[in-house]
């Protein structure tokens, strides 16, 4: 898991932050985020699913409905406000942010400005491969730290994420 470093600016060594559900605070476990397209277009859902299934490593994934193949279905029990401001607090309590960006998606780019005035740390996945280009406000927004941006093709997942959490990108 990583340490230090790259905590924002609520967290420090040895507590747990105030805004964290009760549930992970006792049972001592990150809690983490994985965003990706679903109005944007569907394309990618089976990666994001494999890409959430390697998350689970590093804790618990609170989004994992984005890999769901029924996630449009599922949503429709919920009203435009009950999913924004869900997603909203899972943003506050969660600790990392992985976000597939090779699809363009509004919302994936809303929930990634919020979460940079939040001062998560966040890791953006591109594929080139795809033919697609990726948005200058997410690739100039890279910072070396909390706001990382990887060019990769899945294979590379599994060690990007180990270095991410580890802290060594
Ligand atoms: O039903 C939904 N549930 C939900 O959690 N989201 C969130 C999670 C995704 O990372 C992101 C996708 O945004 P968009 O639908 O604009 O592609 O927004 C988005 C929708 C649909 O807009």
């Amino acid at each position: 898991m990583r340490k230090g470093k790259r905590r924002n600016e609520f967290e420090t060594t040895g507590s747990r932050p105030m805004y964290k559900s009760l549930e992970a605070i006792s049972n001592n476990v990150e809690e983490n985020i994985f965003w990706g397209s679903i109005s944007g277009g569907r394309d990618d859902a089976d990666l994001y699913a494999r890409l959430i299934e390697q998350l689970r490593q590093y804790g618990k994934v609170l989004t994992e409905h984005v890999g769901n193949s029924s996630v449009e279905e599922d949503e429709k029990a919920l009203s435009d406000k009950e999913i924004h401001d869900r997603d909203m607090e899972w943003l506050n309590e969660c600790d990392y942010l992985v976000a597939e960006v090779t699809q363009p998606s509004l919302g994936v780019g809303y929930e990634i400005g919020r979460a940079v005035d939040l001062k998560k740390t966040i890791l953006c996945l591109f594929r080139p491969q795809s033919g697609k280009g990726l948005s200058e406000m997410i690739r100039g927004a890279e910072n070396g730290s909390t706001f990382i941006v990887k060019d990769y093709k899945e294979s590379e997942a599994p060690t990007i994420f180990k270095q991410f959490f580890k802290e060594e990108l």
